[in-house]
């Protein structure tokens, strides 16, 4: 049986950077299923506080836990980013190395690209340099190298900030895809409309601290703080 690296707990963490608090206290667990959405205006900390989670961001104080040593930990979570990073290779190549990385033999590597490309709608352009793709191509294609060696864990950092409807759509549908099929979701949106499309539970921060958590029903129909609610109303929070 595989072991789970959930729960995920964070205990008092803080984050500063040059004597500046970025984020925190922040007392939190992440377990459960689903897609967690990380919401809240510029600025409130969410791509820092995923950054924490997924370990590349020092905690200054407190504590980042996951339920397993950290080298199992590392080796079941992936991270998307705002602006995909390419290798320059071909799309499969960009899709075989992370199997590369873990010595997944060649065939079952070029098996399971394929079938990941055929997924993401790029089987046709399997021999095409990546670089050169469209930014909702680059985006799927860096979603699918994430995924392809499936993580139990999904941080994504605002992945449809710079795509068009369409693009966005299919990304949505991937990502729901991915989460019903059991890998834990966490994503960072300003995105309300997006928020509401996926979000299972929801973690609201702002001035770096989770300001209201909850399961995203209650949240948005009873939302507790006037801050969130000024913001679900499109109201300006700083
Ligand atoms: N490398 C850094 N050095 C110093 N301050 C930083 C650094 N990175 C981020 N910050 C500051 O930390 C705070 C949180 O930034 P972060 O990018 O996590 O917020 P965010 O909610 O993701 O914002 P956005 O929605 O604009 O991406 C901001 O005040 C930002 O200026």
């Amino acid at each position: 049986m595989v072991t789970s690296i959930l729960p995920l707990n964070l205990n008092e963490a803080v984050v500063s950077r040059k004597g500046k608090r970025l984020i925190g206290p922040v007392t939190h667990e992440v377990s459960g299923h689903g897609i967690t959405i990380v919401l809240g205006p510029n600025g409130a900390g969410k791509t820092t506080f995923l950054r924490l989670m997924h370990g590349v961001e020092r905690v200054s104080q407190g504590s980042v836990n996951w339920a397993q040593p950290v080298e199992i930990a590392e080796n079941s979570q992936s991270f998307v980013f705002q602006s995909p990073i390419m290798l320059r290779r071909s799309v499969e190549q960009n899709l075989m190395y992370p199997l590369d990385l873990c010595k997944t033999p060649k065939p079952e590597a070029k098996e399971r690209a394929r079938e990941w490309a055929s997924r993401i709608g790029l089987l046709a352009k399997l021999d095409q340099q990546a670089p050169r793709l469209s930014g909702g191509e680059k985006q799927k294609l860096a979603l699918a190298r994430a995924l392809i060696r499936r993580p139990e864990v999904l941080f994504l950092d605002e992945p449809c900030a710079s795509l068009d409807g369409h693009a966005t759509r299919e990304i949505e549908k991937i990502l729901l895809d991915t989460a019903a099929s059991g890998t834990r979701i966490l994503m960072a949106t300003h995105d309300l409309g997006q928020s509401r499309r996926l979000a299972t539970d929801v973690v609201f921060m702002l001035s770096g601290r989770i300001h209201e958590t909850g399961p995203a029903a209650q949240f948005y129909a009873t939302p507790k703080h006037t801050e969130t609610k000024m913001f679900l109303n499109g109201d300006i929070v700083e």
